[in-house]
C-alpha cells in the first residue's frame, strides 16, 4: 500500500467525484480528464490521504506507466470515508440548487462581473484568500455565486483550462457556461494621489478608500500615510519649495513602484503644487495608471476644524509657509475627482473607486 497525500486540485477531484460531476477513475496523464496521481511505488493499491494526513480514499491501481523515478497510476477511487468541509460548501457542486442560465464564470483575479443579476460561477483554485475576496465581491454585487472547484485536469490543459472548467462546470452546475476572463498584467497597477489643504479629509478619505479596496480589490492595496512618510521616507526635510517637492517626488517614486508591480497605492500628501503632481502624473504613466483627486475642502472649513491648531499657529506666525495661509496651494485644474466637503467618506470612497475603473465600472461594485 502507498500512501499519497492529496494536492488541493486533486481533493478537488475528489470531490467532484462525489457530486458525480467526475468519473470516479484514475487515469494516466495520458489520458484526458480525471485525476492524474503520481506516486513513488506502483506496488499495491494507493491510499489517498487529506491534507490533515486522514486517509479519505483509495485507488485499486490497474493500469500504471513509468515516469523517471516515479509512477502514475490509474483505476476505480473508492470513497472511505466523507471529505471533510470545503469553504462555502453550500455553493459548490453536490449542494444542488437550482441555478437559472446562462451563467457566467469568472477566470482570472480581475474579470469584469457581468451587468444585472446572472448567476456567476467563480473558480475556487486552491487559495483561500483569493476565493472567499471573489465570491464576497460576487455577492455583494447581487449575483447569485456558486464555486467550481478547480480539478486537476483543468490545470494540466495549459490553454484549455478555461473550456475544461466551463464544461465541467456545466455539468456540475446543470447550466450553459459563459466565460468572463482576465489575467492580470503589470500595467493594471494604479496610484490615486489625494491632494488638498491641510485638514481637507486628504487621510480620512484614504483610509476609508483603502480599507474598501482591500476588499473589493484583487490587488494589493498599499497606503503611503502621511505621517509615516514624513517620518521616514523624507525624515529631515521641511516645508520649503524644495522640501516640499523633493518629499513628493519620494512618495511619487516608492507609489510608482508599487503599481509597476501591479499593486495599487493611495497616497494623500497636501501636493501643492502643480509641478510636483505633473511629475508625478508622468512617473506613474509609464507603469500604471495614475488617478488625481482633489480633496476641494475649502480654507474656510478647514481653519474651522483645524484639529490640530496649526492654522491658528500659522495665523499668529508661530509657523512659516503654511499652504493656504503663507505658502500658495496651487488648485489642480487636471482633477480626475473632485471631492466636495458635502460627501462623507464613503461617499467620497465610493466616487474615487468609479474613477478607477473607467474600462468595466462593475468591477467594482458601488
Ligand atoms: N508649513 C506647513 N504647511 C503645510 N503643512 C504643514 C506645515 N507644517 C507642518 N505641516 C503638517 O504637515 C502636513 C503636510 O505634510 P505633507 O507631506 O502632506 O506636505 S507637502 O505635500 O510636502 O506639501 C500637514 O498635515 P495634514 O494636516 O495631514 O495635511 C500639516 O499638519
Ligand atoms: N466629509 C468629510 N470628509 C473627510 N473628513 C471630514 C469630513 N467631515 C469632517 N471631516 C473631519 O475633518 C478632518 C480631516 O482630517 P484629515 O483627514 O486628517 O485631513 P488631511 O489629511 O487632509 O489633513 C477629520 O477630523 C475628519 O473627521
Amino acid at each position: 500500500m502507498t500512501d499519497h497525500r492529496l494536492t488541493a486540485l486533486q481533493l478537488h477531484d475528489l470531490e467532484l467525484m462525489v457530486a458525480g460531476s467526475l468519473e470516479p477513475v484514475a487515469t494516466l496523464p495520458s489520458e484526458p480528464g480525471g485525476m492524474a496521481l503520481q506516486v513513488p511505488s506502483a506496488d499495491g493499491p494507493v491510499m489517498l490521504l487529506d491534507r490533515e494526513s486522514t486517509p479519505v480514499a483509495r485507488v485499486d491501481v490497474v493500469a500504471t506507466q513509468a515516469d523517471d523515478d516515479a509512477w502514475w497510476v490509474a483505476g476505480p477511487v473508492t470513497l472511505l470515508r466523507p471529505l471533510a468541509a470545503f469553504d462555502f460548501a453550500r455553493l459548490r457542486p453536490g449542494a444542488s440548487q437550482p441555478l437559472s442560465e446562462p451563467a457566467t464564470m469568472l477566470i482570472g483575479d480581475t474579470a469584469p462581473l457581468p451587468r444585472g443579476d446572472a448567476p456567476l460561477i467563480v473558480v475556487d483554485t486552491g487559495d483561500a484568500r483569493a476565493l472567499a475576496r471573489a465570491v464576497t465581491r460576487a455577492e455583494r454585487a447581487g449575483h447569485p455565486v456558486r464555486v467550481m472547484p478547480e480539478p486537476s485536469a483543468a490545470a494540466r490543459a495549459g490553454d484549455g483550462r478555461a473550456d475544461v472548467l466551463a464544461r465541467l462546470a456545466s455539468l456540475a452546475f446543470g447550466v450553459s457556461v459563459e466565460l468572463s476572463v482576465s489575467e492580470q498584467s503589470v500595467g493594471d497597477g494604479i496610484v490615486v494621489l489625494l491632494t488638498g489643504l491641510s485638514g481637507s479629509g486628504k487621510s480620512t478619505i484614504a483610509k476609508e478608500l483603502a480599507q474598501r479596496l482591500r476588499v473589493e480589490s484583487d490587488q494589493h492595496v498599499t497606503l503611503l500615510d502621511g505621517d509615516e512618510v514624513r517620518a521616514v521616507l523624507s525624515t529631515g526635510l521641511g516645508f520649503s519649495h524644495d522640501d516640499r517637492m523633493m518629499n513628493v517626488r519620494r512618495i511619487g517614486w516608492v507609489a510608482a513602484l508599487v503599481a509597476e508591480h501591479g499593486g495599487i497605492a493611495i497616497s494623500a500628501p497636501i501636493a501643492p503644487y502643480e509641478a510636483m503632481r505633473a511629475e508625478m502624473r508622468e512617473r506613474v504613466a509609464k507603469v500604471g495608471r495614475f488617478v488625481l483627486v482633489h480633496v476641494a475642502t475649502p480654507l474656510e472649513v478647514c481653519e474651522a476644524r483645524d484639529r490640530k491648531g496649526l492654522y491658528a499657529k500659522a495665523r499668529a506666525g508661530l509657523i512659516k509657509e503654511f499652504t493656504g495661509i503663507s505658502d500658495p496651494y496651487e488648485q489642480p485644474t487636471d482633477a480626475d475627482v473632485v471631492i466636495t466637503e458635502d460627501l462623507s467618506p464613503a461617499q467620497a470612497a465610493d466616487r474615487i473607486i468609479r474613477a478607477m475603473a473607467p474600462r468595466h465600472d462593475l468591477e467594482y461594485q458601488i
